[in-house]
Protein backbone atom coordinates (compact mmCIF):
# COMPACT_ATOMS: atom_id res chain seq x y z
CA UNK A 1 0.00 0.00 0.00
CA UNK A 2 1.25 3.61 -1.41
CA UNK A 3 2.13 5.86 1.64
CA UNK A 4 -0.60 8.93 0.70
CA UNK A 5 -0.57 11.35 3.39
CA UNK A 6 2.59 11.50 6.21
CA UNK A 7 2.56 13.96 9.43
CA UNK A 8 5.80 15.37 10.68
CA UNK A 9 5.80 16.73 13.90
CA UNK A 10 9.72 16.84 14.91
CA UNK A 11 11.35 18.56 18.32
CA UNK A 12 14.49 18.18 17.00
CA UNK A 13 14.89 19.51 13.20
CA UNK A 14 17.63 17.66 12.06
CA UNK A 15 17.30 16.20 8.86
CA UNK A 16 13.46 17.15 8.29
CA UNK A 17 13.33 19.26 5.40
CA UNK A 18 15.35 16.77 2.85
CA UNK A 19 13.00 14.03 4.54
CA UNK A 20 10.26 16.22 3.66
CA UNK A 21 11.35 17.17 0.36
CA UNK A 22 12.19 13.48 -0.63
CA UNK A 23 8.46 12.25 1.11
CA UNK A 24 7.19 14.92 -1.53
CA UNK A 25 9.05 14.07 -4.76
CA UNK A 26 7.19 10.75 -3.92
CA UNK A 27 3.81 12.35 -4.07
CA UNK A 28 3.07 12.25 -0.50
CA UNK A 29 0.57 14.84 0.90
CA UNK A 30 2.83 16.50 4.06
CA UNK A 31 0.67 17.42 7.16
CA UNK A 32 2.25 19.55 10.40
CA UNK A 33 2.70 20.95 13.19
CA UNK A 34 3.48 24.62 14.16
CA UNK A 35 7.34 25.00 14.55
CA UNK A 36 7.87 22.10 12.21
CA UNK A 37 5.18 22.81 9.00
CA UNK A 38 7.03 26.64 9.03
CA UNK A 39 10.47 25.21 8.61
CA UNK A 40 8.93 23.32 5.71
CA UNK A 41 6.98 25.85 4.15
CA UNK A 42 10.07 28.41 4.72
CA UNK A 43 11.80 25.47 2.39
CA UNK A 44 9.17 25.64 -0.19
CA UNK A 45 7.48 22.40 0.14
CA UNK A 46 4.04 22.76 0.12
CA UNK A 47 2.50 21.62 4.17
CA UNK A 48 -0.93 21.49 5.72
CA UNK A 49 -1.17 22.68 9.22
CA UNK A 50 -2.64 20.65 11.30
CA UNK A 51 -4.63 22.72 12.30
CA UNK A 52 -6.35 23.68 9.12
CA UNK A 53 -6.86 20.23 8.55
CA UNK A 54 -8.73 19.54 12.17
CA UNK A 55 -10.21 23.02 11.84
CA UNK A 56 -9.04 22.86 15.66
CA UNK A 57 -6.31 25.79 16.41
CA UNK A 58 -3.34 24.82 18.17
CA UNK A 59 -4.19 25.92 21.72
CA UNK A 60 -3.29 26.09 25.51
CA UNK A 61 0.46 26.66 24.52
CA UNK A 62 0.63 23.70 22.77
CA UNK A 63 -0.72 21.03 24.80
CA UNK A 64 -3.25 20.30 22.38
CA UNK A 65 -2.23 20.40 18.98
CA UNK A 66 -2.50 16.54 17.50
CA UNK A 67 -5.06 15.22 19.68
CA UNK A 68 -8.22 15.31 17.52
CA UNK A 69 -9.53 12.13 16.12
CA UNK A 70 -8.89 13.22 12.70
CA UNK A 71 -5.19 12.84 13.22
CA UNK A 72 -5.53 9.65 15.19
CA UNK A 73 -8.55 7.91 13.20
CA UNK A 74 -6.69 8.70 10.37
CA UNK A 75 -3.68 7.08 12.28
CA UNK A 76 -5.34 3.77 14.20
CA UNK A 77 -8.05 2.75 11.41
CA UNK A 78 -7.00 -0.55 10.10
CA UNK A 79 -6.62 -0.74 6.64
CA UNK A 80 -7.93 -4.30 6.51
CA UNK A 81 -10.96 -3.82 8.02
CA UNK A 82 -13.66 -2.74 5.29
CA UNK A 83 -15.99 -1.50 8.23
CA UNK A 84 -12.86 0.98 9.56
CA UNK A 85 -12.28 2.36 6.14
CA UNK A 86 -16.07 3.38 5.74
CA UNK A 87 -16.31 4.78 9.23
CA UNK A 88 -13.40 6.68 8.41
CA UNK A 89 -15.20 7.73 4.96
CA UNK A 90 -17.98 8.72 6.92
CA UNK A 91 -16.44 11.05 9.44
CA UNK A 92 -14.35 12.57 5.97
CA UNK A 93 -11.17 10.90 7.63
CA UNK A 94 -8.20 10.42 5.13
CA UNK A 95 -5.95 7.38 6.47
CA UNK A 96 -2.12 9.15 7.56
CA UNK A 97 0.10 6.34 6.39
CA UNK A 98 3.45 7.41 7.90
CA UNK A 99 3.98 9.25 11.35
CA UNK A 100 7.28 11.41 11.87
CA UNK A 101 7.80 12.38 15.06
CA UNK A 102 10.33 13.03 17.95
CA UNK A 103 9.66 14.04 21.19
CA UNK A 104 10.06 17.58 23.69
CA UNK A 105 13.76 17.30 24.75
CA UNK A 106 12.78 16.30 28.72
CA UNK A 107 15.77 14.61 29.18
CA UNK A 108 18.10 17.38 27.26
CA UNK A 109 15.89 20.09 29.91
CA UNK A 110 16.09 17.85 33.30
CA UNK A 111 19.83 17.88 32.25
CA UNK A 112 20.44 21.63 32.65
CA UNK A 113 21.59 22.84 36.11
CA UNK A 114 18.56 24.80 37.43
CA UNK A 115 15.82 23.05 35.91
CA UNK A 116 12.89 23.76 37.33
CA UNK A 117 10.03 21.28 38.06
CA UNK A 118 8.17 23.55 35.93
CA UNK A 119 10.26 23.59 33.00
CA UNK A 120 10.26 19.57 33.60
CA UNK A 121 6.32 19.24 32.91
CA UNK A 122 6.39 21.35 30.09
CA UNK A 123 8.83 19.38 28.91
CA UNK A 124 6.87 16.71 28.66
CA UNK A 125 5.00 15.64 25.37
CA UNK A 126 1.64 14.25 25.34
CA UNK A 127 0.47 14.32 22.55
CA UNK A 128 3.80 13.29 20.88
CA UNK A 129 3.80 9.63 22.52
CA UNK A 130 0.12 9.41 22.05
CA UNK A 131 1.06 9.55 18.09
CA UNK A 132 3.89 7.33 17.85
CA UNK A 133 1.91 5.09 20.04
CA UNK A 134 -0.97 5.20 18.09
CA UNK A 135 1.14 4.41 14.70
CA UNK A 136 3.05 1.69 16.44
CA UNK A 137 -0.06 0.02 17.22
CA UNK A 138 -1.35 0.51 13.58
CA UNK A 139 1.50 -0.98 12.33
CA UNK A 140 -0.51 -3.33 10.41
CA UNK A 141 -0.15 -6.70 8.33
CA UNK A 142 0.86 -7.45 5.01
CA UNK A 143 -2.50 -5.38 3.28
CA UNK A 144 -1.21 -2.13 5.01
CA UNK A 145 -0.78 -0.51 7.93
CA UNK A 146 1.35 2.47 9.74
CA UNK A 147 5.11 3.40 9.52
CA UNK A 148 6.08 5.48 12.76
CA UNK A 149 9.61 7.20 12.06
CA UNK A 150 11.10 8.14 16.05
CA UNK A 151 14.82 8.62 14.73
CA UNK A 152 16.14 11.00 12.58
CA UNK A 153 18.73 8.53 11.49
CA UNK A 154 16.34 6.60 10.03
CA UNK A 155 15.04 8.80 7.34
CA UNK A 156 17.89 7.47 4.62
CA UNK A 157 16.66 3.99 4.81
CA UNK A 158 12.76 4.74 5.22
CA UNK A 159 12.99 6.91 1.72
CA UNK A 160 15.40 4.67 -0.04
CA UNK A 161 12.67 1.70 0.48
CA UNK A 162 9.59 3.81 -1.05
CA UNK A 163 11.79 4.37 -3.64
CA UNK A 164 12.29 0.94 -4.50
CA UNK A 165 9.09 -0.43 -3.59
CA UNK A 166 6.72 1.77 -5.42
CA UNK A 167 5.95 4.13 -2.46
CA UNK A 168 5.41 1.32 -0.09
CA UNK A 169 6.64 0.22 3.44
CA UNK A 170 7.07 -3.08 3.70
CA UNK A 171 4.97 -5.20 6.54
CA UNK A 172 8.75 -6.04 8.26
CA UNK A 173 10.15 -2.24 8.44
CA UNK A 174 6.64 -0.93 9.90
CA UNK A 175 6.80 -3.95 12.39
CA UNK A 176 10.62 -3.02 13.24
CA UNK A 177 10.00 0.38 13.08
CA UNK A 178 6.73 -0.12 15.85
CA UNK A 179 9.41 -1.80 18.05
CA UNK A 180 11.72 0.81 17.96
CA UNK A 181 8.78 3.59 18.51
CA UNK A 182 7.50 1.46 21.62
CA UNK A 183 10.98 1.45 23.26
CA UNK A 184 11.68 5.17 22.17
CA UNK A 185 8.33 5.82 24.61
CA UNK A 186 8.81 3.48 27.34
CA UNK A 187 12.33 4.99 28.15
CA UNK A 188 10.84 8.35 27.46
CA UNK A 189 8.15 7.47 30.19
CA UNK A 190 11.30 6.32 32.33
CA UNK A 191 13.01 8.97 32.16
CA UNK A 192 9.87 10.98 33.32
CA UNK A 193 9.19 8.68 36.21
CA UNK A 194 12.95 8.25 37.76
CA UNK A 195 13.42 11.98 37.63
CA UNK A 196 10.44 13.03 39.45
CA UNK A 197 10.52 10.07 41.77
CA UNK A 198 13.80 11.65 41.99
CA UNK A 199 13.14 14.46 43.75
CA UNK A 200 13.34 15.38 47.00
CA UNK A 201 10.80 17.50 49.23
CA UNK A 202 12.00 20.80 48.05
CA UNK A 203 11.90 19.30 44.46
CA UNK A 204 15.41 18.87 43.92
CA UNK A 205 16.78 15.95 41.42
CA UNK A 206 18.27 13.38 43.46
CA UNK A 207 20.30 9.92 42.26
CA UNK A 208 18.18 7.42 43.78
CA UNK A 209 14.54 7.46 41.94
CA UNK A 210 11.84 5.61 44.06
CA UNK A 211 11.26 3.70 41.34
CA UNK A 212 14.22 3.02 39.02
CA UNK A 213 13.34 2.44 35.45
CA UNK A 214 17.33 1.37 33.48
CA UNK A 215 17.63 1.72 29.73
CA UNK A 216 20.12 -0.97 28.06
CA UNK A 217 20.50 -2.15 24.38
CA UNK A 218 21.12 -5.34 23.79
CA UNK A 219 24.79 -5.90 21.94
CA UNK A 220 24.84 -9.76 21.54
CA UNK A 221 23.52 -12.67 22.85
CA UNK A 222 26.88 -14.52 24.39
CA UNK A 223 26.95 -19.09 23.38
CA UNK A 224 26.18 -18.69 27.38
CA UNK A 225 26.73 -17.36 30.58
CA UNK A 226 29.06 -18.25 33.42
CA UNK A 227 28.51 -21.73 32.59
CA UNK A 228 27.90 -23.36 29.75
CA UNK A 229 24.43 -24.52 31.06
CA UNK A 230 23.64 -20.98 31.53
CA UNK A 231 21.98 -18.65 28.84
CA UNK A 232 23.45 -15.12 28.53
CA UNK A 233 23.58 -11.87 26.59
CA UNK A 234 25.42 -8.68 26.94
CA UNK A 235 23.80 -4.89 26.89
CA UNK A 236 24.93 -1.78 26.77
CA UNK A 237 23.67 1.24 28.34
CA UNK A 238 21.13 3.57 26.15
CA UNK A 239 23.23 6.76 27.57
CA UNK A 240 26.90 5.49 26.23
CA UNK A 241 29.45 5.65 29.43
CA UNK A 242 32.60 7.14 27.49
CA UNK A 243 35.78 4.74 28.63
CA UNK A 244 33.73 2.05 29.59
CA UNK A 245 34.93 -1.17 28.50
CA UNK A 246 31.36 -1.61 26.79
CA UNK A 247 32.84 1.05 24.04
CA UNK A 248 35.00 -1.88 22.91
CA UNK A 249 35.96 -2.96 19.48
CA UNK A 250 36.81 -5.70 18.36
CA UNK A 251 39.86 -6.05 16.37
CA UNK A 252 39.92 -10.00 15.45
CA UNK A 253 39.29 -13.36 17.07
CA UNK A 254 36.80 -15.55 18.80
CA UNK A 255 33.47 -14.17 19.84
CA UNK A 256 33.78 -12.61 23.51
CA UNK A 257 32.23 -15.05 26.20
CA UNK A 258 29.96 -13.80 29.19
CA UNK A 259 33.54 -14.27 31.31
CA UNK A 260 35.83 -12.91 28.91
CA UNK A 261 33.63 -9.73 29.03
CA UNK A 262 33.32 -9.21 33.01
CA UNK A 263 37.14 -10.26 33.10
CA UNK A 264 38.23 -6.76 30.83
CA UNK A 265 36.24 -5.24 32.43
CA UNK A 266 38.08 -5.82 35.57
CA UNK A 267 41.27 -5.73 33.54
CA UNK A 268 40.40 -2.38 32.22
CA UNK A 269 38.90 -0.67 34.99
CA UNK A 270 41.57 -1.48 36.80
CA UNK A 271 44.45 -0.39 33.65
CA UNK A 272 42.24 2.65 33.29
CA UNK A 273 43.07 3.86 37.20
CA UNK A 274 47.25 4.73 36.03
CA UNK A 275 46.82 7.87 34.06
CA UNK A 276 49.35 6.82 31.06
CA UNK A 277 50.21 10.50 30.55
CA UNK A 278 52.39 10.47 33.52
CA UNK A 279 55.09 9.14 31.37
CA UNK A 280 54.48 5.51 32.16
CA UNK A 281 52.81 2.32 30.51
CA UNK A 282 51.18 0.34 32.49
CA UNK A 283 49.91 -3.14 32.03
CA UNK A 284 47.70 -5.58 33.98
CA UNK A 285 46.47 -9.29 33.87
CA UNK A 286 43.46 -10.46 35.14
CA UNK A 287 42.11 -13.76 36.16
CA UNK A 288 38.79 -14.50 37.58
CA UNK A 289 38.46 -10.92 38.24
CA UNK A 290 41.25 -10.44 39.88
CA UNK A 291 45.02 -8.82 38.68
CA UNK A 292 47.13 -11.45 38.96
CA UNK A 293 49.79 -9.07 37.58
CA UNK A 294 49.91 -4.96 37.69
CA UNK A 295 53.30 -3.06 36.41
CA UNK A 296 54.89 0.04 35.21
CA UNK A 297 57.41 0.34 33.00
CA UNK A 298 59.35 2.68 30.35
CA UNK A 299 57.64 0.93 27.43
CA UNK A 300 54.34 -1.37 27.06
CA UNK A 301 56.55 -4.73 26.83
CA UNK A 302 58.31 -3.69 30.05
CA UNK A 303 55.17 -2.94 31.52
CA UNK A 304 53.85 -6.77 30.54
CA UNK A 305 56.90 -8.78 31.18
CA UNK A 306 56.99 -7.00 34.99
CA UNK A 307 53.10 -7.92 35.44
CA UNK A 308 53.57 -11.37 33.80
CA UNK A 309 56.28 -12.41 36.40
CA UNK A 310 54.25 -11.76 39.53
CA UNK A 311 52.17 -15.03 38.66
CA UNK A 312 53.18 -16.52 35.36
CA UNK A 313 50.83 -19.50 36.38
CA UNK A 314 48.00 -17.31 36.95
CA UNK A 315 48.68 -15.25 33.88
CA UNK A 316 47.92 -18.44 31.60
CA UNK A 317 44.82 -17.61 29.71
CA UNK A 318 44.52 -14.64 31.00
CA UNK A 319 43.13 -11.02 30.17
CA UNK A 320 45.92 -8.63 29.44
CA UNK A 321 44.98 -4.33 29.33
CA UNK A 322 47.68 -2.00 28.90
CA UNK A 323 46.88 2.02 29.42
CA UNK A 324 48.79 3.12 26.32
CA UNK A 325 49.19 1.54 22.40
CA UNK A 326 50.70 -2.11 22.34
CA UNK A 327 53.43 -1.79 19.98
CA UNK A 328 55.05 -4.41 17.91
CA UNK A 329 57.36 -5.12 21.00
CA UNK A 330 54.80 -5.27 23.14
CA UNK A 331 53.01 -7.33 20.94
CA UNK A 332 55.39 -10.15 20.36
CA UNK A 333 55.47 -10.45 24.16
CA UNK A 334 52.48 -11.24 24.47
CA UNK A 335 52.03 -13.89 22.02
CA UNK A 336 54.16 -15.65 23.81
CA UNK A 337 51.74 -16.64 26.16
CA UNK A 338 48.19 -18.03 25.89
CA UNK A 339 45.58 -15.25 26.50
CA UNK A 340 41.81 -15.15 26.44
CA UNK A 341 41.80 -11.50 25.42
CA UNK A 342 44.18 -8.33 25.12
CA UNK A 343 42.79 -5.31 25.43
CA UNK A 344 44.45 -1.38 24.65
CA UNK A 345 43.32 2.17 23.26
CA UNK A 346 45.53 1.95 20.30
CA UNK A 347 47.61 -0.66 18.28
CA UNK A 348 49.89 -0.35 16.03
CA UNK A 349 49.52 -1.93 12.43
CA UNK A 350 52.62 -3.97 13.53
CA UNK A 351 51.36 -5.30 16.26
CA UNK A 352 47.73 -6.14 14.37
CA UNK A 353 50.11 -8.10 12.07
CA UNK A 354 51.99 -9.83 15.06
CA UNK A 355 48.06 -10.77 16.47
CA UNK A 356 46.92 -11.78 13.21
CA UNK A 357 48.90 -14.71 13.02
CA UNK A 358 47.28 -15.58 16.07
CA UNK A 359 43.37 -16.22 14.75
CA UNK A 360 41.73 -17.17 17.75
CA UNK A 361 42.74 -14.35 20.16
CA UNK A 362 39.89 -11.75 21.05
CA UNK A 363 42.02 -8.45 20.44
CA UNK A 364 39.80 -4.91 21.73
CA UNK A 365 40.23 -1.64 21.25
CA UNK A 366 38.69 0.61 24.09
CA UNK A 367 38.79 4.66 24.25
CA UNK A 368 40.30 5.83 27.41
CA UNK A 369 37.60 8.32 27.91
CA UNK A 370 38.69 10.87 29.46
CA UNK A 371 42.39 11.65 31.06
CA UNK A 372 42.92 8.94 34.04
CA UNK A 373 40.09 6.86 32.46
CA UNK A 374 37.33 7.28 35.02
CA UNK A 375 33.29 6.77 33.75
CA UNK A 376 32.79 9.72 35.94
CA UNK A 377 29.17 9.49 37.56
CA UNK A 378 28.81 5.68 36.81
CA UNK A 379 26.71 3.82 39.06
CA UNK A 380 27.26 -0.01 40.13
CA UNK A 381 24.56 -2.16 40.19
CA UNK A 382 24.56 -5.63 41.87
CA UNK A 383 22.00 -8.08 41.68
CA UNK A 384 20.90 -9.70 44.40
CA UNK A 385 18.13 -11.90 45.10
CA UNK A 386 14.77 -10.16 44.53
CA UNK A 387 16.85 -7.44 44.81
CA UNK A 388 19.12 -4.33 43.04
CA UNK A 389 22.11 -2.21 45.12
CA UNK A 390 22.88 0.74 43.26
CA UNK A 391 25.69 3.01 44.45
CA UNK A 392 28.44 5.70 42.95
CA UNK A 393 31.35 4.23 41.49
CA UNK A 394 34.55 4.09 44.15
CA UNK A 395 36.25 7.18 42.14
CA UNK A 396 37.88 8.07 45.32
CA UNK A 397 41.72 8.39 44.35
CA UNK A 398 44.35 9.95 46.97
CA UNK A 399 47.26 12.07 46.32
CA UNK A 400 50.58 11.83 48.58
CA UNK A 401 49.29 15.02 50.34
CA UNK A 402 46.55 12.93 51.87
CA UNK A 403 48.32 10.35 53.29
CA UNK A 404 49.28 10.37 57.10
CA UNK A 405 52.61 8.75 58.19
CA UNK A 406 51.30 7.19 61.61
CA UNK A 407 54.66 4.92 62.48
CA UNK A 408 58.09 6.35 63.70
CA UNK A 409 59.76 5.50 60.73
CA UNK A 410 58.51 7.61 57.30
CA UNK A 411 58.37 6.08 53.95
CA UNK A 412 60.87 6.75 51.93
CA UNK A 413 60.63 7.94 48.20
CA UNK A 414 60.57 5.07 46.78
CA UNK A 415 58.59 3.99 49.28
CA UNK A 416 56.25 6.09 49.23
CA UNK A 417 55.65 5.50 45.61
CA UNK A 418 55.26 1.85 45.54
CA UNK A 419 53.02 2.49 48.44
CA UNK A 420 50.72 4.58 46.44
CA UNK A 421 50.91 2.42 43.31
CA UNK A 422 49.77 -0.29 45.88
CA UNK A 423 46.97 1.03 46.83
CA UNK A 424 45.92 1.92 43.28
CA UNK A 425 45.87 -2.07 42.46
CA UNK A 426 44.78 -2.94 45.80
CA UNK A 427 41.27 -1.00 44.86
CA UNK A 428 40.83 -3.63 41.70
CA UNK A 429 41.89 -6.48 44.15
CA UNK A 430 38.91 -8.60 45.84
CA UNK A 431 38.49 -8.36 49.56
CA UNK A 432 40.22 -9.27 51.80
CA UNK A 433 42.88 -7.53 49.52
CA UNK A 434 46.67 -7.72 50.20
CA UNK A 435 49.20 -6.40 47.51
CA UNK A 436 53.11 -6.45 48.04
CA UNK A 437 54.94 -4.17 45.40
CA UNK A 438 57.92 -3.44 44.45
CA UNK A 439 59.42 -0.96 42.11
CA UNK A 440 56.58 -0.30 40.71
CA UNK A 441 54.93 -3.95 40.32
CA UNK A 442 52.93 -6.14 42.09
CA UNK A 443 55.18 -9.43 43.56
CA UNK A 444 52.19 -10.93 45.13
CA UNK A 445 48.28 -10.37 45.28
CA UNK A 446 45.96 -12.03 48.08
CA UNK A 447 42.35 -11.77 46.53
CA UNK A 448 39.41 -12.72 47.72
CA UNK A 449 39.91 -14.16 51.48
CA UNK A 450 37.66 -14.45 54.09
CA UNK A 451 40.57 -13.32 56.34
CA UNK A 452 42.81 -10.70 55.88
CA UNK A 453 45.93 -12.82 57.71
CA UNK A 454 45.04 -15.58 55.10
CA UNK A 455 45.37 -12.86 52.33
CA UNK A 456 48.63 -12.14 53.87
CA UNK A 457 50.44 -15.28 53.90
CA UNK A 458 48.73 -16.13 50.35
CA UNK A 459 50.41 -13.46 48.89
CA UNK A 460 53.54 -13.84 50.26
CA UNK A 461 53.65 -17.74 49.13
CA UNK A 462 52.76 -16.78 45.87
CA UNK A 463 55.70 -14.64 45.05
CA UNK A 464 57.88 -17.35 46.48
CA UNK A 465 56.11 -19.78 44.00
CA UNK A 466 57.14 -16.85 41.19
CA UNK A 467 60.36 -16.76 42.32
CA UNK A 468 59.95 -13.23 43.46
CA UNK A 469 60.88 -12.12 46.87
CA UNK A 470 58.58 -10.18 49.28
CA UNK A 471 61.39 -8.62 50.96
CA UNK A 472 61.99 -4.95 51.05
CA UNK A 473 58.51 -4.62 49.22
CA UNK A 474 55.90 -2.35 50.46
CA UNK A 475 52.24 -3.64 51.23
CA UNK A 476 48.69 -2.35 50.35
CA UNK A 477 45.75 -3.49 52.44
CA UNK A 478 42.52 -2.75 50.79
CA UNK A 479 41.02 -2.04 54.70
CA UNK A 480 42.27 -1.49 58.08
CA UNK A 481 43.64 -4.28 60.00
CA UNK A 482 41.30 -5.34 63.17
CA UNK A 483 44.54 -7.04 65.12
CA UNK A 484 48.12 -6.75 64.82
CA UNK A 485 47.87 -10.60 63.28
CA UNK A 486 48.02 -9.20 59.78
CA UNK A 487 50.70 -6.78 60.24
CA UNK A 488 53.16 -9.36 61.85
CA UNK A 489 52.50 -11.50 58.89
CA UNK A 490 53.45 -8.49 56.27
CA UNK A 491 56.42 -7.57 58.63
CA UNK A 492 58.20 -11.13 59.07
CA UNK A 493 57.66 -11.68 55.72
CA UNK A 494 59.87 -9.07 55.12
CA UNK A 495 57.95 -5.80 54.21
CA UNK A 496 59.24 -2.61 54.86
CA UNK A 497 56.32 -0.42 54.28
CA UNK A 498 52.19 -0.27 54.91
CA UNK A 499 49.17 1.29 53.10
CA UNK A 500 46.35 0.78 54.72
CA UNK A 501 42.74 2.88 56.14
CA UNK A 502 43.18 2.85 59.70
CA UNK A 503 40.09 2.98 61.85
CA UNK A 504 40.28 0.37 63.65
CA UNK A 505 39.54 0.36 67.09
CA UNK A 506 42.85 -1.46 67.79
CA UNK A 507 45.31 1.38 65.54
CA UNK A 508 47.46 1.70 68.83
CA UNK A 509 48.46 -1.80 68.66
CA UNK A 510 48.80 -1.91 65.07
CA UNK A 511 51.20 1.22 64.84
CA UNK A 512 52.74 -0.10 68.00
CA UNK A 513 53.89 -3.79 65.98
CA UNK A 514 55.05 -1.10 62.80
CA UNK A 515 57.25 0.68 65.28
CA UNK A 516 58.47 -2.49 66.96
CA UNK A 517 59.34 -3.79 63.79
CA UNK A 518 60.63 -1.09 61.84
CA UNK A 519 57.90 -0.79 59.15
CA UNK A 520 56.99 2.77 58.27
CA UNK A 521 53.18 2.65 57.96
CA UNK A 522 50.53 5.32 56.84
CA UNK A 523 46.76 5.77 56.83
CA UNK A 524 44.30 6.64 53.94
CA UNK A 525 41.54 7.46 55.70
CA UNK A 526 39.35 5.54 53.47
CA UNK A 527 39.03 2.05 52.29
CA UNK A 528 38.43 0.17 49.27
CA UNK A 529 36.24 -2.61 50.08
CA UNK A 530 35.63 -4.97 46.50
CA UNK A 531 33.05 -7.79 46.56
N1 LIG B 1 -0.09 18.51 22.17
C1 LIG B 1 -0.08 17.89 21.04
O1 LIG B 1 -1.13 17.53 20.57
C2 LIG B 1 1.19 17.62 20.35
N2 LIG B 1 1.27 17.07 19.14
C3 LIG B 1 2.59 17.01 18.80
N3 LIG B 1 3.34 17.51 19.80
C4 LIG B 1 4.79 17.63 19.82
O2 LIG B 1 5.14 18.88 19.26
C5 LIG B 1 6.48 18.83 18.74
C6 LIG B 1 6.56 19.54 17.41
O3 LIG B 1 6.03 20.81 17.51
P1 LIG B 1 6.31 21.93 16.41
O4 LIG B 1 6.03 21.28 15.09
O5 LIG B 1 5.35 23.04 16.74
O6 LIG B 1 7.77 22.34 16.54
C7 LIG B 1 6.86 17.37 18.65
O7 LIG B 1 7.85 17.09 19.61
C8 LIG B 1 5.57 16.64 18.99
O8 LIG B 1 5.83 15.43 19.71
C9 LIG B 1 2.49 17.89 20.81
N4 LIG B 1 2.93 18.47 21.96
C10 LIG B 1 2.81 18.06 23.20
O9 LIG B 1 2.18 17.40 23.86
Amino acid sequence: MKVTQALISVSEKRGTVDFARALHQLGVKLLSTGGTAKLLRDAGLPVTDVSDYTGFPEMLDGRVKTLHPKVHGGILGRRDLAEHRQTMERHDIPAIDLVVVNLYPFRETVAKPGCTLEDAIENIDIGGPTMVRAAAKNHGNEQGGVGIVTDPEDYGQIIEELQSNDGALSYRTRFELAKKAFTHTARYDSAIANWLTGLDADNKPGPFPDALQLAFDKVETLRYGENPHQQAAFYRETVAVPGSIASYRQLQGKELSYNNIADADAAWECVKAFDAAAGLATCVIVKHANPCGVALGASASEAYRKAFSTDPTSAFGGIIAFNCAIDQAAAEAVAGQFAEVIIAPEITEEARAVFAAKQNLRVLIVPLGHPGGKCAGAFDYKRVGGGLLVQSADEARIAQSDIKVVSKRVPTEAEMRDLLFAWNVAKYVKSNAIVYCKDGMTVGVGAGQMSRVDSARIAAIKAENAKLTVKGSVVASDAFFPFRDGLDVLAQAGATAVIQPGGSVRDAEVIAAADEQGVAMVFTGFRHFRH
